[in-house]
């Protein structure tokens, strides 16, 4: 298909792509992870990267910044070739890049990782505090990033981690920045501060390459969007001429279907029961006598910004927190906060937070993380029988469509959204009595997403219960009911048909919400 987007606009001087990479592959082992690829980014230019899970991007970020070389193909940048590889000062001077998962070392002041492995100006050279503080001082000024250089980094905001990150990555003076995920995981007004960052950078003259699984973020940032597909280079395209339904036929390959999982719904069964209640719940630091239920057949949202408490109530569920106050029941019976064991018998299911922490064994198969919450179904008398898990993963990779060589693949070398999809597996995989979800579709694309929310939904059409504990819209959309915190209380509650506008501002403790006046409205 014809590029249409990088043309330079006629009378203004042409110059050489920020980067161009061109007939780039790589294959792992029989997986081929790209196959004669390109993308080239003109100066200044903000360029998105979209495809499915598996597609192929962080394959291009890794082979775009040094850390991988590609099995062929080539690479220039501003019109020069790339720096051998291996020449870590030489790359970092052309391509920066901010990953999902922070680089940041939380125990060193935000100067000391400013600065991380070039503290002094020679090797022998004691490092100069004083000086490495003003040298921090001034580079976080450049890029407009308010915050004090002597902190230690653990204290700073995910937000703030980010704006230092690319605030050290650019300090290497490179032009050119790939950010990789970086709204994973902020809320919506850290998005918006970011989206701010990005566009007075870009006015300074720096280019981007982002990669979202969010496509309406694609349409607020970006000109220009490349499409991968199966490893191939399928589409670049004007942001500007280029509609959603076409952009999700690129990375989908099919026509795009307008069945979403609003329409999948079904209404909660007559006669159902709560099969959880939160009530009074007090977690020290929080929330403060929180209740919250959930009922048979339903599917519940607990909506909430980043530090509105509502992933730690989901926790609390799941026995990761013990509780000051208050009690949490399942199907009628308390369960002893703080204990995971005690969650898990009552018929607690948890997708935890993050899957890099606290969800997967690295260097484990997909079969082995796809049951490790089931071991005692897979033979007799504690023992685990191969094939017997083998079956059991097998069968899990086909329904939730986890692309995989098989099952026993380590899931490192699974791609981001896969590695979810086997988080989310392993919680099915106890025919758990509540499933407790939380940012259930991180990182998935987006035709993923509606399986895996289809998958969830399957758990309260079984009879049991599903809680979405999320700031995503898509996820939200996927509930009966969603219940919104705002610092550690309940501030609102919407039945099926809120509006966007409404569930953010009532993310964000807009004071009265209008949200849910409007909802009352609307005809509950
Ligand atoms: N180190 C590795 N070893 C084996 N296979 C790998 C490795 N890294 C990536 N792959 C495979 O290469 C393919 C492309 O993966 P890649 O991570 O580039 O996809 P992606 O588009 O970034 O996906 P996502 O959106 O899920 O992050 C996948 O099939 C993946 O399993």
């Amino acid at each position: 298909m014809a590029d249409s987007a990088t043309a330079p606009a006629t009378g203004t001087v042409s110059r050489a792509p920020v980067a161009e990479a061109t007939g780039i592959s790589k294959r792992y082992g029989a997986t081929v992870a790209l196959r004669d690829a390109r993308i080239t980014i003109a100066e200044g230019e903000s360029h998105a990267l979209v495809g499915r899970n598996g597609a192929g991007k962080s394959t291009l970020v890794s082979i775009l910044t040094g850390l991988q070389q590609p099995d062929t193909g080539t690479l220039r940048f501003s019109g020069e070739p790339a720096p051998v590889f291996g020449d870590i000062d030489a790359w970092r001077s052309r391509v920066a890049c901010v990953y999902q998962r922070s680089t940041i070392i939380g125990d060193l002041t935000v100067a000391e990782n400013l600065f991380l492995n070039r503290q002094s100006d020679a090797a022998l050279r004691p490092i100069r505090w004083k000086d490495l503080r003003q040298r921090a001082e001034q580079l976080l000024g450049e890029y407009g990033v308010d915050v004090d250089p002597t902190v230690r980094a653990r204290h700073l905001t995910v937000e703030q981690r980010q704006f230092v990150e690319i605030a050290r990555a650019l300090s290497f003076g490179a032009r050119f920045i790939i950010l990789d995920e970086p709204t994973a995981k902020l809320d919506a007004r850290g998005i918006d501060r970011l989206f701010d960052k990005l566009r007075d950078l870009q006015r300074q003259g720096v280019a981007f390459l982002f990669i979202s699984h969010h496509l309406q973020e694609v349409y607020d940032l970006c000109t220009t969007v490349t499409v991968y597909r199966d490893a191939a280079h399928i589409r670049t395209a004007a942001v500007a001429g280029l509609g959603k339904h076409e952009l999700v036929e690129a990375m989908t390959g099919e026509s795009a279907t307008t069945t979403s999982a609003d329409d999948a719904r079904t209404a909660s069964p007559a006669g159902s029961k709560e099969l959880l209640a939160v009530d009074g719940l007090t977690l020290t630091g929080t929330c403060r006598d929180l209740s919250l239920s959930v009922r048979t057949g339903e599917v519940v949202g607990l909506a909430g910004a980043t530090a509105s408490g509502n992933v730690q109530v989901g926790e609390a569920v799941a026995g990761l927190h013990r509780a000051e106050g208050g009690r949490i029941s399942v199907d009628g019976r308390t369960v002893r906060t703080g204990s995971v064991p005690a969650s898990l018998t009552a018929g607690v299911g948890l997708v935890p937070e993050d899957r890099h922490v606290q969800g997967l064994v690295n260097n484990r198969s997909v079969a082995e993380n796809a049951t490790l919450t089931v071991t005692d179904q897979l033979g007799p008398f504690g023992t685990v029988l191969p094939a017997r898990t083998r079956i059991f993963a097998q069968r899990m990779i086909r329904d939730l469509d986890i692309k995989t060589p098989g099952a026993g693949t380590p899931v490192s070398a699974l791609s981001g959204g896969n590695q979810q999809k086997v988080v989310v597996a392993r919680a099915l995989a106890t025919d758990p009595h509540v499933l407790v979800a939380i940012r259930p579709t991180n990182g998935v694309d987006v035709k993923s997403k509606e399986f895996l929310l289809a998958r969830i939904r399957g758990v309260a059409e079984a009879g049991k219960a599903a809680l979405i504990v999320s700031d995503e819209l898509d996820d939200l959309r996927a509930c009966d009911r969603v219940v919104v915190m705002f610092h550690g209380r309940v501030v609102a509650e919407f039945d099926r048909g809120w509006k966007d506008e409404q569930m953010v501002a009532a993310m964000e403790g807009v004071a009265g919400t209008p949200a849910a006046a409007d909802t009352e409205e609307h005809g509950r």
